[in-house]
């Protein structure tokens, strides 16, 4: 069964009894079937469902599955994005462009002051996930209909959570409380939500990625991601920025599903969650979503844009609000009069500031130095 081959004996709908029953049993006679071919008489509920209820074991197979995508797909994806971004920043740590607030001119900062925010946000995401998962790898299994584990052997639990931490090599134990586990579905609720943080920080990336190569005529500029098809149906030679167009709608849904396995947590009636296989599917399909994102956005975006620099130093040697470096020496409404002469007149500011202050070029020179603004601290 695990190999796929019989994938098509499982037509049942997301969409169904709330404690998955139906699919459970579709794998417990999927299984017998299987068993029965090789002349092992088994049948679906004495047999294979044995020590067991949907209760327990859809309930595990949520935790199970999305701790197995999270280990071998989500994280080793997620680690590449952040090492790919970290890699184009210490190539660009020559580059000062003006920063922006309110999507304003500001004070300047470095490329890799810019790309160690997304980086830094990419690690404090992952740290969220990887504490998430603690609470995952706590299991149902051994609970059986309502939490008491009737029905189950004693040391059933223990079992299941050794066998499945020797054939993962994740450290699954049962839950300190089955009643808990039935009827909540509080750790997947948990790590939706640290997906829905982390599509945020995909989000802000594929946005800023968006706005810096936007033009390339009359955005931007800034940069230039990688062509990867003919953007336009009909504008001949027009190039779209596809990837973060794709990452941010792949964010978008994340953030939906979550706001679905919000309501499905809150769906423990009694003894039982009745919305599990909405989370599965949801949990699954983000995890995987996000997964793929952070692949295409790093090895189609990231790895491979190119820095117009020289559409980023001219704005940046004009931008008046270098005049901010200017506050300690001669205060800020002195500095305002300077940069509103330099906006309304076109002016480089440093040639307003000479005329206007007691300061000589030299000395302004070095206080309005994009690259020495960079640092922090006073200017002096
Ligand atoms: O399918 C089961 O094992 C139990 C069912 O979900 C129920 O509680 O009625």
């Amino acid at each position: 069964m695990l190999t796929g081959k019989h994938d098509q004996h499982f037509p049942i709908d997301v969409f169904q009894t709330g404690s998955g029953t139906s699919t459970n049993m579709n794998v417990n006679e999927v299984l017998a079937t299987l068993a029965s071919r090789e002349g092992v008489e088994v049948t679906p509920n004495d047999h294979v469902n044995m020590g067991q209820s949907s209760n327990d074991v859809i309930p595990t197979a949520i935790h199970l599955s999305a701790a197995i995508a999270v280990h071998e797909s989500l994280r080793p994806a997620l680690v590449h994005l952040r090492s790919t971004i970290d890699q184009r920043a210490s190539e660009l740590s020559h580059v000062v462009k003006t920063g922006r607030t309110h999507l304003m001119d500001a004070m300047p900062l470095r490329m890799d002051q810019e790309l160690g925010a997304w980086s830094s946000q990419l690690g404090q995401a992952i740290e969220r996930i990887d504490s998430a998962m603690k609470r995952l790898c706590r299991l149902a299994q051994g609970g059986t209909a309502v939490g008491t584990g009737i029905n189950a052997p004693i040391g059933f639990a223990e079992q299941v959570a050794q066998e499945l931490s020797e054939q993962t090599g994740l450290m699954f134990t049962p839950n300190d409380s089955f009643f808990a586990s039935l009827s909540s579905q509080d750790a997947a609720v948990e790590l939706s939500g640290q997906l829905k943080g982390l599509a945020c920080v995909i989000m802000k990336i594929a946005n800023d990625l968006r706005w810096m190569n936007s033009g390339p005529l009359a955005g931007l500029g800034e940069i230039e991601l990688e062509a990867l098809q003919p953007g336009s149906s009909i504008m001949p030679g027009k190039v779209n920025p596809v990837i973060p167009e794709s990452a941010a709608q792949a964010a978008a849904q994340v953030i939906g599903l979550d706001s679905a396995i919000t309501v499905a947590g809150q769906s423990g009636n009694f003894q039982l969650n009745v919305m599990l296989p909405l989370v599965a599917s949801n949990l699954l399909t983000s995890i995987s979503l996000m997964s793929n994102t952070a692949r295409l956005l790093a090895d189609r975006a990231i790895a491979t844009f190119k820095v117009r620099e020289d559409n980023l130093k001219g704005p940046l040697a004009r931008n008046p609000i270098l005049v901010t470096a200017l506050n300690g020496a001669i205060g800020y409404n002195a500095a305002a009069a300077i940069a509103k002469e330099a906006y309304q007149a076109g002016r480089p500011i440093i040639d307003v500031a000479e005329e206007k202050t007691d300061l000589d070029r030299e000395t302004l020179e070095r206080l309005l130095d994009p690259a020495a603004l960079t640092q922090g601290g006073i200017p002096e």
